[in-house]
């Protein structure tokens, strides 16, 4: 989990006292939680990124990146409000003055993250192949491109079915924290390859450390909790593209997106118990409230695998397209959400979720705690072992 790797180029600096923008970098920011722990130098280096900025960010992204830097340089707002024709820097005012306590710590971050989604969607042309429109490189396990107002995260391991392994998660993580902060106005993520994704990579249990099995158990815990957090806060409206088979926790995720299309080559399988582990991602809460607690059982606890079209009867997915037009279907149908006002959709998601985030915050936690335990049994560790020594299949 200590992994780290940061790639950039550097150029010229962006100047808070105005609001210009000089030039644009090449960068991607590759973070994981190790890198999240932001020191002053990652502050100071996202500064001197936003020099290189080749691409003007838009007035709206220079307003945020000034505030952000006085808050984190000098605390909440503390210049006289400037008089209405001044216009600039009323602007700048009411930007800074909007973060209100917001801690310093937190600013900075915020910053080093602004800087850091702006780097992957607006890279310099050097980066850019022909034909390509905002594709950001740098991560192992995804594929993520920002185009027509969709940023699209794409799970790209299609050799081992899209199986979510320990680098997957935290490159999850940093994706979704930049596209809620990127220009694009809906966010997508879909599969590579005849899977969605097949689940938790069961290798992630090998890797044991040098506390043993409960060090491991703890730390999955904390990385689950970190992970489906994402999810619960991420801010824009978030859809499924399911392009194929679902298991485990790409499919218990799917109750905290706002949309679910999914190929009629698409199954939905829960086989916890099979596993000798039991459900996260909020299933526990949102799968008895889309389908009933008695459906929910039967997926959950027994593992039943349900069809596309018995998952959509169910309400888990929103509609079910022919496998042969899905794509062409699910992307007309997006870029035409895409060109809805953002600030609307994301009020409006915010409305709906905000009724429920706390009750979700609360269940994350005692899921990710109830399986730190099950990942401990006896029951757990046969089924990933019998998997591993290809004694099992799903
Ligand atoms: C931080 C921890 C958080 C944990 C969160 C809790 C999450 C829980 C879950 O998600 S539970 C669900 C776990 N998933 C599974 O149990 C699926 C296991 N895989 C299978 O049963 C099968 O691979 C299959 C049915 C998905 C596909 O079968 P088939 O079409 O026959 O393909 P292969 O089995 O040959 O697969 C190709 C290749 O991929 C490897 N692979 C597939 N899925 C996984 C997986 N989940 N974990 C690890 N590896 C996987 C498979 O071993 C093959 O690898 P190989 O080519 O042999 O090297």
């Amino acid at each position: 989990l200590a992994m780290a790797y940061l790639a950039w180029g550097l150029a010229q600096r962006w100047c808070p006292s105005s609001l210009q923008v000089i030039s644009f970098p090449v960068v991607q920011l590759h973070l994981n939680r190790t890198a999240m722990r932001l020191s002053q130098k990652d502050f100071e280096s996202a500064m001197n990124q936003v020099k290189l900025l080749k691409k003007d960010p838009g007035n709206e992204v220079k307003l945020k990146l000034y505030a952000l830097y006085k808050q984190a340089t000098e605390g909440p707002c503390n210049m006289p409000k400037p008089g209405v024709f001044d216009l600039i820097n009323k602007a700048k005012w009411d930007a800074w003055n909007a973060l209100g306590s917001l801690p310093k710590e937190t600013a900075r971050q915020n910053y080093v993250d602004l800087v850091s989604s702006l780097s992957s969607s607006l890279e310099s042309s050097s980066q850019v192949e022909p034909g390509t429109d905002r594709k950001s490189t740098g991560y192992e396990t995804l594929m993520v491109t920002s185009e027509d107002g969709i940023t699209k995260i794409m799970l790209n391991r299609p050799t081992k079915k899209n199986a979510l392994n320990v680098e997957m998660y935290h490159e999850i993580m940093h994706a979704l924290k930049a596209a809620s902060k990127d220009d694009s106005a809906i966010t997508v993520l879909t599969g590579n390859g005849d899977y969605y994704s097949s689940g938790n990579d069961l290798t992630n249990f090998t890797d044991i450390p040098p506390g043993g099995v409960e060090e491991k158990a703890k730390n999955g815990a904390i990385l689950l909790r970190e992970f489906v957090g994402c999810f619960i806060d991420f801010p824009k409206p978030l859809i499924a593209m399911v392009n194929g088979p679902a298991v485990g926790i790409s499919v218990t995720l799917l109750g905290l997106f706002d949309a679910v299309y999914a190929s009629d080559r698409a199954t939905f399988h829960t086989p916890f118990s099979h596993l000798g582990q039991s459900p996260e991602g909020c299933s526990s809460y949102t799968f008895p409230k889309i389908m009933s607690p008695a459906k929910a059982t039967e997926m959950l606890v027994f593992g039943k695998k349900l069809t596309a079209g018995e998952a959509c009867a169910q309400g888990l997915v929103t509609e079910v397209f022919p496998d042969s037009t899905f794509q062409k279907e699910v992307w007309t149908r997006l870029k035409a959400f895409a060109k809805l006002p953002p600030n609307a959709m994301r009020i409006s998601k915010e409305i709906i979720r905000n009724r429920e985030k706390e009750k979700l915050h609360a269940v994350n936690a005692e899921e990710c705690s109830v399986l730190q335990g099950r990942w401990l049994s006896d029951e757990c560790m046969n089924a990933v072992m019998n998997f591993l020594s290809r004694k099992s299949k799903l």
